[in-house]
């Protein structure tokens, strides 16, 4: 008898969840994990993407623990961090950082890192740091008061989610669209497969 392989997705987004029924995987369990995820002085964005995506799967790891049937169970986490050069942008809650972030994204590039952190039912941790270089065009006054009136800048990375309106300030995109949108699908599969979860199983028709 094959035993059902679970995926608890460390996670409270929306999007990382889309993201992977979207690939056939659908998530046994959701453990939002609520960290500090303030950076360290000097902490390069792709180390935070990588530290945090690993805190957020060791902290899920902790709350399993001691429950009985969480062996065999596979726990996913990431974390997507934009940055303009070295300088990270936070994901606002407030108006005013939402209005800062996208006039200092505005006809420029910028960069989007998620880490994501696999643990396997035998507890071994695998990690991953995939980039995306993307460019915005000029964003004019009436584009940056319209958007912040959409409020869909609320809680994502960079005060933008590149999967709604803000998709239409997109110039150029260079590497993976789900990496901006909070889950890179080629890398995630890719770890999973290599660690011997079925992914296949599901993608069977009828
Ligand atoms: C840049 C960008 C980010 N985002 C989102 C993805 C993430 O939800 C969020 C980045 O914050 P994260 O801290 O990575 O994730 P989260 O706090 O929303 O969820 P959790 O830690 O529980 O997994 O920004 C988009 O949805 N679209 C985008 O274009």
């Amino acid at each position: 008898m094959t035993v059902p392989q679970k995926l608890i997705l460390a996670s409270g987004s929306p999007r990382r969840v889309e993201l992977l029924v979207q690939v056939g995987i659908e998530p046994a369990r959701l453990l939002p994990m609520d960290l500090d995820e303030t950076p360290k002085r000097a902490e390069h964005p792709r180390s935070l993407a990588r530290r945090l995506s690993a805190e957020k799967a060791k902290a899920a790891l902790a709350a399993i623990k001691g429950e009985a049937d969480w062996h065999g169970s596979y726990i996913l986490a990431a974390d997507t961090v934009v940055c303009v050069g070295r300088r990270i942008l936070p994901k606002p809650e407030l108006i005013s950082e939402a209005s800062s972030a996208l006039h200092l994204l505005s006809g420029r590039s910028h960069r989007v890192y998620t880490g994501i952190c696999l643990v396997t039912p035998d507890r071994t941790f695998r990690q991953k740091v995939v980039d995306t270089k993307v460019r915005f065009k000029r964003l004019s006054n009436l584009d940056i008061e319209s958007y912040l009136a959409s409020g869909q800048w609320r809680g994502k990375a960079g005060g933008y989610a590149i999967q709604g309106i803000a998709g239409s300030f997109v110039v150029k995109l260079v590497g993976s669209y789900t990496n901006v949108v909070g889950l890179p699908l080629y890398e995630t599969v890719n770890l999973l497969v290599g660690e011997g979860f079925d992914v296949h199983g599901s993608w069977i028709e009828g």
